[in-house]
């Protein structure tokens, strides 16, 4: 149970866009992150030192938040040495924003955004940042920045239309704009059946639903999607999913009702069992929806993420207050095709099984042989009715490379039917 790591919150909390939602790949554990923490104090920034520069404190004595009336050489050079480096960045987005405008006229007249997409291209630009990193930024917080200038050089042609669970301020929102930026158009939909709807009739261009989440397992829905639809998944994003309690006054007294999504209620179980006992839990269809309802009454109160507490005008009471600390979110990228191998990539498998002794040993085993890896299995029933189950497989490698093209045809002989739903880049940071 927690014990500590979340507070108590008096104001109206402030705008922490992407503070809350970090990932939580190997390499990025390693680092320290400041944004992976509960939320700090308030407090001044602290600014690299730039090389050859040391920085004296200012003469005299400011209040808070001001500068003395006399800025200090020191100062005035360090900021000179900013406004320099600024030039030279805005320079070069704008020299790469004209590459990448020269790159998409390369690939031809084509008939919309979507088809200037390169989801394997992009993984490859933002791995290349991440060998780069040296610090002091940390690796989320660089690609973070890269996939900005990525998803500003793609808009040229036109932006992408993604859809997602809405309303606005969901953590599929902030999926949504971890993987593509903000430099899109996004739609926020009713359903993640909705969601699969809109991309199959091709108003959005893509979709992020999601799959599964690191306390409370399976989204089941979204998997039993797949059993009948035909998008193919192109990308995978893992967000650190804080939830915190919302509310209009702000007072944990007041509260007699809270909204939230059942997920969201299940990953902060054992802190309103301490903290809330007797309120009553109201469940909903999203957070934002959670946090939609709890601005009519002082009385009411949401969990949801920071952003949909800064969509709908409400008060961090506590926060965070998830149970588990590492809570965090996959979620998939829905598309109509199969992209090209970026060269670390997963491909997610719908495996019908003959209905024989055996038959999940041997459906495992090309793979098993060919020493590729699998990450994940579920079953789910296979809503064909004459076979039990169909398996969900996750395994790494690209439908396109040899070792899994051969273990596939292999598969096809020994399954009832395999059905091929995406081969996409690994998560990046
Ligand atoms: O390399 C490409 O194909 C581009 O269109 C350029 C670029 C980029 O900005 O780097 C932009 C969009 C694509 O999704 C991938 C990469």
């Amino acid at each position: 149970m927690r014990s500590e790591g979340f507070v108590f919150h008096q104001g109206r909390h402030r705008n922490t866009f992407g503070s809350d939602e970090t990932t939580m790949t190997d390499k990025s554990r390693k680092t320290k992150q400041a944004d992976s923490k509960p939320p700090a104090k308030p407090g001044k920034p602290k600014p690299a030192a730039a090389k050859g520069a040391t920085e004296k404190k200012p003469a005299g004595k400011a209040k808070a938040g001001s500068e003395p009336a006399v800025v200090s050489p020191d100062l005035a050079l360090l900021r000179e040495r900013i406004d320099g480096i600024d030039r030279h960045i805005q320079e070069l987005i704008g020299e790469r924003a004209q590459f990448a405008n020269q790159v998409g006229k390369a690939k031809g007249k084509l008939a919309a955004a979507v088809d200037y997409y390169r989801p394997e291209r992009e993984a490859q630009v933002l791995r290349r940042v991440v060998d780069r990193n040296d610090g002091p930024l940390n690796d989320e917080v660089l690609v973070r920045l890269f996939r900005e200038i990525m998803s500003a050089c793609l808009a040229q042609q036109e932006p992408l239309k993604i859809g997602f669970l809405g309303p606005e301020g969901t953590h599929s929102q902030q999926a949504v704009y971890k993987h593509f930026g903000h430099s899109i158009h996004g739609l926020p939909l009713a359903s993640i059946e909705e969601v699969f709807q809109e991309v199959e009739a091709g108003n959005a261009d893509f979709g992020v639903v999601p799959v599964e989440n690191s306390t409370q397992g399976t989204i089941q829905s979204t998997l039993d999607m797949f059993l009948t639809s035909g998008l193919k998944i192109s990308g995978e994003v893992e967000l650190r999913v804080h939830q915190h309690l919302l509310s209009r006054s702000g007072r944990i007294e007041d509260i007699e009702r809270v909204y939230s999504h059942p997920q969201s209620f299940a990953q902060c179980k054992a802190w309103l069992r301490e903290y809330l006992p007797k309120a009553e839990k109201i469940a909903v269809s999203s957070n934002a929806e959670a946090a939609r309802r709890a601005r009519n009454a002082d009385d009411a109160a949401a969990i949801a993420g920071a952003s949909a507490g800064n969509v709908y005008g409400l008060r961090t009471v506590a926060g965070p207050i998830e149970d588990r600390p590492d809570n965090t979110t996959r979620f998939l990228v829905i598309g109509r095709e199969l992209f090209t191998p970026s060269g670390n990539d997963r491909t997610s498998l719908l495996i019908f099984i003959k209905d024989e002794p055996g038959a999940l040993y041997n459906v495992l085993s090309p793979f098993a042989k060919r020493g590729l890896s699998m990450n994940r299995i579920e079953s789910r029933p296979g809503h064909t009715g004459r076979w039990q189950y169909a398996f969900f497989v996750d395994i790494g490698g690209h439908v396109q490379e040899p070792a899994m093209r051969e273990a596939l045809e292999e598969l096809e002989e020994l399954a009832h039917e395999v059905k091929v739903l995406g081969s996409y880049p690994v998560a990046i940071a």
